[in-house]
């Protein structure tokens, strides 16, 4: 059975895929990119090519090229670097989880497929069972994130005796905002010891109080040295502390600045180009980020 090198815990950023104007990725801050999540952010777990890192629209070459980029640039500075593998293709699913076990990865994520879905749990365990055996090396983490899939089925309802189906199944990426879900899903499986990751940046407090033992997200990258002082104040069990951080971070303001920030490291896709126009009107807040 595949086990990490150490159980996925902490924060793990959700990386941007850094494009030129051009529309080409520019691999070249990818280096500097990895020296800020680690010197600035305090972050050294990442998770690349998910939502945030825009893997699905990216071709299987690119993807492969991305992933092999961090893994080559995050060596002997990340702790562990997961890459999304999901696609609509189980072959492309497949294809794009020996490429990542293959270039030294340290786990592999995949979401449901959200265009022709499976529609029990049976359908979409063996979808994901399909793939993690083409890794069979690599730890596997389910990516569920219902609103963007439109896959329904419960992961409380999915986790049950996953193990049995996919014994290299290390634990859950959860992006969604059904806490009672996700508590369950924590609740029935304290015996596994499996990695409970929450991906909704503004409930994470809320989550952690459930049971998470980490976070993958967006707001990490540049938000990750404040989370952790919200992850360690909840740990001394200073809860008026961590609630005041997540109050603040629940602003709207921090999230598109965030995202306006990724240009400043040459990370500008489309949507950034366009998020970014919308970011000047936040420009004055930028002094918040050096707070
Ligand atoms: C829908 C979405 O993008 N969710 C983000 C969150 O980190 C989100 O950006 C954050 O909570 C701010 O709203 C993550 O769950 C996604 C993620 O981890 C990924 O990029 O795969």
């Amino acid at each position: 059975m595949a086990s990490p090198k150490k159980k996925l815990q902490g924060l793990v950023a959700a990386t941007i895929t850094p494009m030129t104007e051009h529309g080409e990725i520019n691999f070249s801050v990818i280096g500097r990119y990895v020296d800020y999540l680690v010197e600035e952010q305090g972050v050294k777990n990442i998770f690349v090519n998910g939502t945030t890192g825009e893997g699905l629209s990216l071709s299987i070459s690119e993807r492969c090229r991305v992933a092999e980029e961090w893994v080559t640039e995050g060596r002997n500075k990340l702790d562990q670097i997961v890459i999304h593998v999901g696609a609509l293709s189980l072959k492309e699913s497949q294809e794009l989880a020996q490429h990542a076990a293959k270039i030294g990865a340290d786990g592999i994520a995949v979401i449901a497929p959200f265009f022709l879905k499976p529609w029990n749990k049976d359908v979409l365990i063996n979808f994901l069972k399909e793939v993690a055996a083409a890794a069979p090396a690599l730890p596997f983490y389910y990516y569920h994130i219902p609103a963007l899939t439109g896959v329904k089925i419960r992961a409380e309802e999915l986790l049950d005796g996953i193990q049995d189906k996919i014994p290299t199944f290390q634990g859950l990426k959860f992006s969604d905002t059904d806490l009672l879900d996700f508590g369950q899903c924590v609740d029935q499986n304290r015996q596994q010891q499996f990695a409970f990751l929450f991906g909704v940046d503004e409930q994470l407090l809320s989550a952690l109080v459930m049971g998470a033992t980490g976070a993958v997200g967006s707001t990490y990258n540049y938000l990750g040295k404040k989370t952790n002082q919200m992850l360690e104040a909840f740990e001394r069990k200073d809860f008026s502390s961590a609630l005041n951080h997540q109050l603040i971070y629940m602003k709207r303001s921090y999230l598109i600045l965030g995202r306006s920030q990724s240009s400043s490291l040459g990370c500008s896709s489309p949507l950034q180009q366009t998020l970014r126009k919308l970011s000047f009107a936040f420009r004055d807040l930028s002094t918040l980020w050096s707070n």
